[in-house]
């Protein structure tokens, strides 16, 4: 039935489609009141979304929409997936351009051609964008953003000071700068790309700031994403279980606490007053595994009571004195996600989250786009002061090596050392190698 219906549309001539095609706008701006309708975003007397103006941009049309009394922007921006979904019903079907009708010969067999055109076509789901500046602004893309982004070493010089690189939003290459937002949570489901982020962050970070930065990483998931790190000469500690953790974080603490009475006394406001050039990364991941709820030994749960206060305190104070948090997690509670780290750390790169409701423990009220993001590696909501949909810069190992070699502290290999104790006494020559943990 379908390719009868476009078999005929083809044989109906170029005019008809361009004619469909002519009809897209008009039917995207039908499609959006219609939608706004049927979700209820309406007012009680009635009245719905008026049309303003729509304009064509590169590769989108804008559509202008006045929203009547009573409702608010929140409203509409609560259902934007309602809106994508609704303007991408049917869409797959008539994703066939003009050019692609021209290729048709309509005296060969038709729907065998269309067929063929059919399974060369990528199907192309529209996007969306929307805000308001006292007026609803529905930006319609007619193509994605792209679903994979390789990393490249330029994005590194066009970073400044203590930014470092995210990806792109459908507009603009997305840095994120930790000395104007010094905290960021970092969520999403599990396989989104958390892991593939923190490698960009710590890389980024000891390329552009080899001898300033610092990063004490507690890593109790237990796996291999910081065996690549750990011999970094930046890399202070990466502890893998509660009591690790617990040292790790009283030195930091202490540590903390002598900065902080150095500032009060000096009447120093912060670290960039203060003149300190180093900052001190703490990672947690996963901070699931560091929480005290439902912890059932006693001795841990103590242990991790007082990891989490310190964290609290780190997230709370420690960014006037250089300290930097990224707090990340798979599962988005409010038992894994502490309220002071929430309030405290302004940033949050959110990957695809299962539920609106997780989504909105990372993200706040009403805030569910986590959930609507489609299922790409990579994909993740960014909101600092505004809201970003990003495609995440993704980093190989080979890219890691190379950038982080330089930096690694030089070890002897295993039956070198057996060698080097052999010769204690030390005439022959030593010989050490750049050992890089591969995971
Ligand atoms: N930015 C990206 N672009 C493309 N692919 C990505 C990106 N980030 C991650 N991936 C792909 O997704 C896979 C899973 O990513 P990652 O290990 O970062 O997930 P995760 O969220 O840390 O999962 P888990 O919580 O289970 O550890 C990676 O092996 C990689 O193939």
């Amino acid at each position: 039935m379908f390719f009868e219906v476009l078999s005929s549309l083809v044989a109906g001539g170029i005019a008809v489609t361009a004619y469909l095609k002519q009809q897209g706008v008009g039917n995207d701006k039908t499609k959006i009141e219609r939608i706004a309708a049927n979700t209820g975003l309406v007012t009680k007397d009635g009245k719905q979304i008026r049309i303003h103006r729509h304009t064509r941009g590169d590769g989108f049309t804008e559509y202008v929409f006045q929203i009547p009394l009573g409702l608010s922007f929140a409203d509409f921006e609560k259902k934007k997936h309602v809106f994508e979904d609704g303007l991408n019903i049917k869409r797959s079907t008539l994703d066939i351009s003009l050019a692609d009708l021209k290729t048709i010969n309509l005296h060969g067999n038709i729907l065998e051609q269309i067929k063929s055109i059919l399974a060369n076509k990528k199907k192309l789901r529209k996007e969306i964008e929307m805000s308001f500046d006292g007026m609803l602004k529905i930006r319609v893309y007619e193509r994605p953003l792209t679903d994979f982004l390789t990393f490249d070493e330029t994005m590194l010089s066009r970073c400044n000071g203590w930014e470092i690189p995210i990806g792109v939003s459908r507009t603009e290459f997305v840095k994120h700068d930790f000395d104007t937002i010094p905290h960021m949570i970092v969520a999403g489901a599990t396989q989104k790309g958390k892991s593939a982020f923190l490698k960009l962050l710590v890389t980024s970070l000891i390329a552009l700031h080899p001898d300033d930065v610092r990063f004490t990483i507690l890593d109790l998931k237990g796996g291999l994403v910081f065996a690549k790190f750990k011999d970094a000469r930046q890399v202070e500690c990466v502890a893998k279980n509660v009591h690790e953790s617990i040292e790790a974080l009283r030195a930091i603490r202490e540590e903390m606490n002598k900065r902080l009475e150095h500032f009060l006394d000096a009447g120093i406001e912060d670290v960039r007053a203060a003149g300190v050039k180093e900052r001190h990364f703490v990672i947690v991941d996963e901070a699931a595994q560091i929480a005290s709820a439902g912890e059932t030994d006693k001795e841990i749960k103590r242990l991790k009571i007082e990891c989490e206060h310190i964290l609290a305190e780190i997230a709370r104070v420690a960014g006037a004195l250089g300290y930097r948090l990224i707090f990340c997690t798979q599962y988005a509670t409010a038992d894994t996600l502490p309220r002071q780290v929430k309030q405290n750390a302004d940033a949050k790169l959110c990957f695809k989250l299962q539920t609106e409701v997780a989504s909105q423990v990372v993200l706040g009220e009403g805030e569910t786009d986590a959930a609507h993001l489609p299922l790409i590696p990579g994909r993740a909501v960014y909101v600092t002061d505004r809201k970003q949909i990003v495609q995440c810069a993704y980093l190989t190992n080979d890219d890691i090596n190379r950038l982080i070699g330089p930096h690694i502290n030089i070890r002897p290999r295993k039956e070198e050392k057996n060698v080097e104790k052999s010769n204690q006494e030390g005439t022959a020559p030593r010989s050490y190698s750049l050992v890089i943990s591969e995971t």
